[in-house]
């Protein structure tokens, strides 16, 4: 059994201490008795009551005391035999009372006899009956060591003796001499008797004091058993009492006795200074409240610390959730402005693709049929790419292609639309857009385009989910009016039919040149307005009913025509803009090996168009990837339908359909390789086509002021037929060697090339008239050589008719001010006598012409001066103004187009180039004039006609190609040249 731990006053255990001092004190008398009598059956560290049974009788005591003191208990009273009644308490007490007795014979600590009594056990009571063993034991090792060091030297520590007295007062009839001198409260006699001693009586005395006091310390120390080092013996005898009762009370109470001197340490053991034993119990819970208290104070202080540091951890806590707040905005901003330069980034990629002009080209795959079981495709990828593998030559390279994104075999309808709706919906911001699924026969166009079984099944397709999206779009947009329409037409066997038509007998449609507007390159397809999505489904059930569609042996129901879906979309805004645009829907035929497809008669012809066109629409791919100079679109129907999609400025989405079946292995990579050469094609930049309510009005204003020109050209042709009768053979001269030509430069060549018949009528009138040659001759002469230069050139009797002619239809197309002469002309005109209408019937050119009026030339030279210093200018200024407004607000396009008729004059002016015996004062009114329209300056003296317009200034090589207009002259040389 280990010894119960030791617990220090320093620690607040008093009482915890003070009951380890008691087992170890019962533990020394037990070990003492039994080492004296023999053994009692205790355990080495007994309890109190098994301590005081054992003692209980008396025997044990009585035999250690004869012991101790030989014969000092003359009759003992032992155990009966065990057959015998078993002995009574009172008996026994007979062996306690002798024992008592024998103990204060000895002046030894006592106790009282019923401290033994097992019903009055206490702390108290059992400490007493220890406390005599101990003394008993106290006595006999005094007794062993020879008695030396004085009578009572066996006496326990002084704090045991002065417990004891107090407690044995009824037993002993008062403190014992021995007893008051060891006690420390009765010095005082000793102190006096010291006091009055002479000084060298006093260093013995003191001497033999504090060797008293050491011993007692010592003999305190051993009894008790304290483990002390030997060591602490020899030091300094005032701190060795100083560390033993520190270490006794507690080292606060103490710790001034420490620095006492042995003097200081009597004098404070006078009466008055009495040391607080800690054995008392008020004294001890005195203590122990002092320490409680203390550890009170000291929790307090603690909590009050623990408060400080949780306000503080707060308090940082409270910074640190504000700063991760504030971190965590910081980050959402990053992430929203990361997200938002994530979609410009997207929208820039997708408006740089715009301007390089690729077409865009998805590839769908589709699922394996019931008869197919192994799949080519090898890998799918989610940006595009896609791996194929031939399974049945599985040692042959994979092969990925790259494109703007694949569809697995899993994906829907409604997925695929998705990615193409936003191509679909610019439709309705004015942009043409042509959609086209290609691929081999059976891979699934049809699907895509129209949805399963042509779209006859409610699974739609692009077409009729396009269409949808627009109609939603066109009723969101509540300050846009939409008109929508649609043709629907089919290529089969190289002839363009139309599926609108009930009427099957006359489908058959030409292709007419177009140069923006798609297919409205079909002016014969019907074209039918839609007002809601049923109208669409109509539409398009009817077409697919028409469509020419058969049975093969890759699908059962295989398309043997190209079918062409396009949707017009005009549009007009509140503010009175326009839009034009048109969506194709391509659903081509599918390319197919006639040996597979086991295709014979019809379809064999029809497996062998398809295969052409299909062939034609891969070289026009390939010209263009190439940027080759020539794109053969007219080697098929399809290519020249097509032609303004691949080739102009529409935005294109290709579909690459492919079949995942290991036997299509080599089709499937011939489509994707078509797919990723056409990925390559530079397309021109897609341009919306929007027009400003402005340009609108201008341009209606051109029609207009163009309807009425030819409404006066008319008019007056009339006029003049009736008073040119006889002019009509030199005017028939005049016409045979000056064909008609266009105007050039006019303001109908910057207007809509679209109106063609239009300007025929106003470049050629007599075709329009159809009136008689001599008529014609005048309205042509008129009109073509125009008013200036024909009044320069005319006789001086046409001249008048011709400028009152003049007049008329300048009034009518441009202002009143612009068609009247200014009089100094007029009456210039008059004096030169060539003021009789009758007598100018014929066109200027004619030299014989020329001949006859020589008198009237310098008239003619004044009035051309004039003519081209006002009038002419006059006239023009207004044309010019409308051509400069409509130059700065017509589209592009149709800037583009002026430019090519302005190059294209160079050309005219060639094929026109017989004509050399032109008059100069022609060609130098002529200049003036387009000067006037076109805002072109006036060539140098030096400068060819040509030059002039943007061409080579040698004048020679002109000269070599005989020039219609020859470099002006100065008017002597004209004077001369005309006489
Ligand atoms: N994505 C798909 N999901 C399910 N079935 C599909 C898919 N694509 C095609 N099919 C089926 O495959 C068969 C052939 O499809 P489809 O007729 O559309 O091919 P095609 O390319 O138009 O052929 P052809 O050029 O001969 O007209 C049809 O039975 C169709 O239902």
């Amino acid at each position: 059994m280990t010894e119960p731990r030791r617990v220090s006053f320093r620690d607040g255990c008093l009482a915890s201490r003070k009951a380890e001092e008691a087992a170890w004190r019962r533990h020394q008398a037990a070990a003492w008795l039994q080492a004296m009598v023999g053994s009692l059956g205790l355990p080495p560290y007994p309890s109190e009551q098994e301590f005081v049974a054992s003692l209980r009788n008396g025997i044990v005591l009585c035999k250690a005391i004869n012991k101790l003191q030989p014969g000092a208990v003359t009759k003992i009273i032992t155990n009966a035999p065990s057959n015998s009644q078993p002995l009574t308490a009172f008996q026994y007490f007979e062996n306690i009372r002798n024992f008592l007795v024998a103990v204060n014979k000895l002046k030894l600590t006592s106790f009282e006899a019923s401290d033994l009594d097992k019903d009055n056990l206490d702390a108290g009571t059992v400490g007493k009956i220890v406390d005599c063993v101990i003394s008993l034991k106290s006595y006999h090792e005094w007794k062993q060591a020879g008695g030396a060091n004085g009578p009572n030297k066996y006496m326990k520590s002084p704090l045991a003796v002065r417990s004891s007295q107090i407690q044995s007062e009824n037993v002993a009839s008062g403190p014992s001499p021995s007893l008051k001198r060891l006690d420390l409260t009765e010095v005082d006699a000793d102190t006096q008797t010291f006091q009055n001693l002479d000084p060298n009586m006093k260093d013995c005395a003191f001497a033999d004091a504090v060797e008293k006091l050491q011993k007692v310390i010592v003999d305190s120390m051993l009894s008790s058993k304290e483990n002390i080092d030997q060591d602490i013996l020899k030091k300094v005898p005032s701190k060795l009492i100083g560390a033993v009762l520190a270490s006794q009370l507690g080292k606060e109470q103490f710790k001034h006795l420490q620095l006492l001197s042995p003097e200081k340490l009597i004098a404070e053991n006078e009466p008055t200074h009495c040391i607080e034993h800690p054995n008392s119990p008020i004294e001890s819970k005195q203590l122990l409240l002092q320490a409680h208290e203390t550890e009170l104070l000291d929790l307090k202080k603690m909590f009050q610390d623990v408060k400080v540091n949780f306000r503080s951890l707060q308090t940082q806590f409270r910074d640190d959730m504000a700063k991760l707040g504030e971190n965590i905005q910081d980050l959402s901003k990053a992430a929203l402005g990361y997200n938002q330069a994530v979609k410009e980034n997207r929208n820039l990629y997708n408006m740089l693709q715009e301007l390089r002009g690729n077409i865009r080209v998805f590839c769908r795959i589709r699922p394996l049929l019931h008869s197919e079981s192994i799949s080519s495709i090898e890998h799918v990828g989610t940006d595009g790419s896609v791996m194929v593998c031939d399974p049945v030559k599985p040692q042959s390279a994979h092969k990925i292609f790259q494109f703007n994104k694949v569809f697995g075999p899993t994906t829907t309808q409604d997925e695929v639309y998705k990615e193409t709706q936003p191509l679909v919906r610019s439709v309705m911001d004015g942009y043409n857009v042509c959609i086209f699924a290609y691929g081999q026969t059976g891979s699934g166009k049809t699907h895509t385009m129209c949805g399963p079984s042509g779209g006859l099944s409610k699974d739609y397709g692009i077409n009729y989910m396009a269409l949808n999206d627009l109609f939603n779009i066109s009723t969101s947009r509540e300050d846009v009016k939409y008109d929508i329409r649609v043709q629907m037409v089919e290529i089969y066997n190289e002839q363009v039919r139309d599926l609108l038509n009930e009427d099957r007998s006359s489908t058959k449609l030409d292709i007419r040149a177009s140069l923006n507007n798609g297919l409205s390159n079909l002016p014969d397809a019907k074209i039918c307005p839609v007002q809601s999505p049923s109208d669409v489904i109509n539409l398009m059930q009817l077409g697919e009913k028409h469509r020419a569609s058969g049975s093969t042996a890759m699908n059962h129901r295989s398309s043997r025509s190209h079918s062409i879906l396009t949707v017009h979309v005009n549009g007009k805004d509140i503010a009175g803009n326009v839009s034009r645009s048109s969506l194709h829907l391509v659903d081509l035929a599918g390319s197919e090996r006639v040996d597979r497809s086991e295709a014979t008669g019809d379809r064999l012809k029809e497996a062998q168009h398809i295969n052409k066109s299909l062939s034609c629409l891969g070289d026009v791919i390939n010209a263009l990837a190439q940027k080759n100079s020539h794109i053969p679109y007219r080697n098929s129907k399809l290519t020249q339908l097509l032609q303004s999609s691949l080739g102009g400025n529409a935005k294109m989405l290709m579909f690459a359909h492919i079949s995942p079946d290991a036997e299509s292995c080599a089709e499937t990579l011939s489509t994707l390789k078509f797919a990723q050469r056409a990925s390559t094609v530079e397309l021109g930049t897609a341009l919306a086509n929007k027009e400003s309510s402005e340009v609108r009005e201008l341009k209606e204003q051109v029609d207009t002021l163009k309807k009425a020109l030819a409404s006066k050209e008319l008019e007056k042709t009339t006029l003049k037929v009736k008073g040119s009768a006889t002019t009509s053979e030199r005017t028939k001269q005049v016409l045979d060697c000056t064909p008609p030509r266009p105007r050039r430069l006019s303001l109908e060549n910057a207007s809509d090339k679209a109106r063609m018949p239009e300007r025929k009528i106003l470049k050629s009138p007599r075709s329009a008239v159809g009136i008689t040659h001599d008529k014609e001759c005048n309205t042509d002469a008129f009109r073509h050589a125009n008013h200036h230069e024909s009044l320069i050139q005319m006789s001086a009797a046409c001249a008048e008719v011709l400028v009152r002619e003049e007049e008329k239809i300048i009034c009518t197309v441009d202002t009143v001010e612009f068609c009247q002469l200014p009089t100094e002309a007029y009456n210039l005109l008059k004096q030169s006598g060539l003021n009789t209408p009758e007598a100018a019937p014929c066109r200027s050119r004619n030299l014989r012409t020329e001949a006859s009026c020589g008198d009237a030339l310098s008239s003619t030279t004044k009035l051309e001066k004039i003519m081209a210093g006002t009038a002419v200018k006059k006239g023009s200024q207004l044309k010019k103004s409308i051509q400069s407004s409509i130059g700065r607000l017509i589209h592009g396009t149709e800037r583009r187009n002026a430019q090519h008729s302005a190059q294209g004059t160079p050309t005219k002016i060639i094929a026109s180039g017989c004509h050399n015996n032109v008059s100069p004062v022609t060609a130098d009114i002529r200049l003036r004039r387009r000067q006037s329209l076109t805002g072109i300056p006036p060539p140098l003296p030096t400068m060819s006609r040509r030059s002039s317009l943007g061409g080579r200034s040698d004048t020679s090589s002109n000269d070599k190609r005989g020039a219609k207009t020859p470099p002006p002259v100065n008017s002597a040389a004209k004077a001369k040249r005309w006489l």
